[in-house]
């Protein structure tokens, strides 16, 4: 049975911060991304899935059943998170012998290949390793229980480029081989934009946007031309817009939605964005009273309100 992780209206406060805003989302076998800014509310997200972290409101079910209330339903998830979870003095072998009795089995071959291509020593104390070694340990660890959701905040915090690289090569191998819900919250999208078949975007504890990480080309584009130009053609079509520069007398715009080439008016370039610029543009409040959105535009007037944006 395919697993399914429903989140409801989930609600989370600290003091008078709201971290988790009535959040709606579900999840079913997929790698998911999950992006927003700092202090979005991902951590906060992913903590009250894995059940580490009480919800003020609202709740995580997995194929139904209520995850704070269900032991079972506990033990098919697994987040990493900058949490130290394992003792320091312990060996490695010992702490997956211990992942392997919480979460009723362990893939050891898998275990053994991937710290040997990560150069660790299973025997080694968990204390004894570099920052960067603990986190693969936990890595492994999360790919080698046999849980229905994965939960990965931030994994490659700390691992070196190659480290990093060999780790997406076995998170996606493990996933070929035993397809389950792995979300994956990440500041370096770009990396991880070419594994990511779902993304959601957080925003000031609110989900703002959940897409087929696949149709992000045709969920925004970039307009370069003459500023004037550009301003007029946004304004023509009705397009909205999600962020404006101006650089001397050439525009940038983003918009949403696609822009057919054969629409475009010469002199004026249309690009689709890619996931990290996108999530960067729809978080990044781009928008703002320097930079006019496209109801300050229509009233300005085309070239006035794309020029008005070099920050006058
Ligand atoms: N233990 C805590 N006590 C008080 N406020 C907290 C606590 N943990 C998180 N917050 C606040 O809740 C909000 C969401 O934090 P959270 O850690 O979930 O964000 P995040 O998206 O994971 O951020 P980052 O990308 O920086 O890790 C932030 O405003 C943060 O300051």
């Amino acid at each position: 049975m395919n697993a399914n992780l429903t989140i409801t209206d989930l609600s989370k406060r600290y003091g008078s911060t709201v971290a988790l805003d009535g959040v709606n989302l579900t999840f079913q076998p997929a790698i998911h991304g999950l992006f927003g800014r700092n202090g979005a509310g991902k951590s906060t997200l992913l903590g009250v899935i894995a059940n580490r972290l009480l919800p003020d409101g609202g709740a995580v079910e997995l194929d139904g059943a209520n995850v704070r209330e269900n032991e079972s339903a506990q033990s098919r998830i697994y987040l990493v998170n900058e949490t130290l979870p394992f003792l320091l003095g312990a060996r490695i072998s010992t702490i997956f012998k211990r992942e392997e009795r919480y979460y009723g089995g362990f893939d050891w071959p898998f275990s053994a290949r991937m710290l040997a291509a990560f150069g660790i020593e299973p025997g080694r104390a968990y204390g004894h390793l570099s920052l960067g070694q603990r986190m693969i340990v936990r890595l492994v660890a999360a790919l080698c229980v046999p849980t229905d959701v994965l939960l990965l905040d931030e994994p490659v915090l700390g691992l070196d480029a190659v480290n990093r690289d060999l780790f997406y090569r076995f998170l996606l191998e493990s996933y070929g081989e035993r397809p389950r819900i792995i979300v994956i919250s990440t500041h370096i999208i770009d990396e991880i934009a070419h594994i990511v078949e779902r993304a959601a975007i957080i925003d000031r504890g609110r989900i703002i946007e959940a897409f087929d990480a696949e149709s992000v080309t045709s969920r925004a584009t970039v307009l370069t031309g003459e500023s004037a130009c550009v301003g007029s053609f946004v304004e023509d079509c009705g397009l909205q817009v999600i962020s404006r520069e101006t650089m001397g007398r050439l525009a940038a715009v983003i918009v949403r939605g696609p822009v057919e080439a054969a629409d475009l008016p010469s002199g004026i370039a249309a690009n689709a964005l890619g996931l990290q610029d996108y999530v960067i543009r729809v978080t990044s409040g781009a928008v703002g009273p320097d930079m006019p959105d496209i109801s300050d535009h229509q009233e300005a007037g085309a070239a006035g309100a794309v020029s008005s944006s070099k920050g006058e």
